[in-house]
């Protein structure tokens, strides 16, 4: 349970599992259940390097909240005098992004199934007023049995709604508030369209040279899909009605649900029934 106080003592560490900006992320053992976690370890001077206090605590209250198969467990955390720890879900099948790389690019099948996967995931996180807007495979990990976890809540924000809410009424809000309101929310759906045209192609869509290459065709939503792999019609529509630039013009993650490519591809299996 996350209640009790956790310690340092109460874990053997085991392999590391890879570096992050801030923290380093270990293999770990509680010892006296035998149960493996995944031991994220920051050094406090890192935050006040910085300045990413805030950002930690909000990253810690929402994966603390989180509940759901698709989305990686805080399960607790502790702290001594130089770092801070957090006991996470461990992933036995390791990081989405080295299956893409492994395979070049995955099947309608399985691309399908992770994009439904993601999307109960968010659709999840949004009606508990939380915005990712840093979904990538890199963030990406899979259980024992393949199934897709978002990890790493790190840029993850609380939205506004919540005050919205809280003053009862957007009747006074200005359009840009409003519009921006909705804005925040739509920025994981954009994102829903990179991931499946890169699921399906092996890159994404923008991908350039530069980086303000990059940026121009984002903005241009310069799309364009190659003539193989062999995608189907159906998929180039999802990510078509992702990828628009008017934000309040994307598929929502009901309609993305109910899509005929997912409908016919995704694998129920891959995707939490939902109770
Ligand atoms: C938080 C967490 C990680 C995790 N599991 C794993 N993380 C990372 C790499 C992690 C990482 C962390 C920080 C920065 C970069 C990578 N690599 C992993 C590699 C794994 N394997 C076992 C499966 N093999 C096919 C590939 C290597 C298994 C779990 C992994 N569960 N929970």
């Amino acid at each position: 349970n996350s209640e009790r106080k956790w310690s340092l003592k109460d874990f053997e560490i085991g392999k590391p599992l890879g570096k992050g900006k801030f923290g380093r992320v270990y293999l770990a053992r509680e010892v006296k259940s035998k149960f493996i976690v995944a031991l994220k370890i920051i050094f406090k001077e890192q935050l006040e390097k910085y300045k990413i206090h805030h950002q930690l605590r909000r990253e810690m209250e929402i994966q603390t909240s989180l509940r759901h198969p698709n989305v990686l467990r805080l399960h607790g955390w502790f702290h001594d005098s130089e770092r801070i720890f957090l006991i996470l879900e461990y992933a036995y099948g390791g990081e989405l992004y080295n299956e893409l790389r492994k395979h070049g690019h995955f099947s309608e099948e399985q691309a399908a199934t992770y994009i439904a996967s993601l999307t109960t995931a968010l659709a999840y996180c949004h009606e508990k007023h939380v915005i990712h807007r840093d979904i990538k495979p890199e963030n990406l990990l899979l259980d024992h049995e393949g199934r897709l976890k978002i990890a790493d809540f790190g840029w993850s924000v609380q939205s506004r709604s919540k005050r919205h809410t809280m003053c009862g009424t957007l009747d006074y809000l200005a359009p840009e508030m409003v519009e921006n309101q909705a804005h925040d929310y739509a920025v994981d759906n954009w994102t829903l369209g990179i991931l499946c045209y890169e699921f399906l192609y092996g890159a994404p869509p923008f991908e350039s040279e530069s980086q303000s290459d990059t940026f121009k065709r984002i903005m241009k939503v310069d799309l364009s899909f190659p003539s193989t792999p062999n995608v189907s019609m159906e998929a180039k529509n999802l990510i078509s009605r992702l990828l628009v630039k008017d934000s309040s013009k994307r598929l929502s993650l009901q309609k993305i649900m109910e899509h005929p490519w997912i409908l016919k591809n995704a694998n129920p299996k891959g995707v939490e029934v939902q109770p």
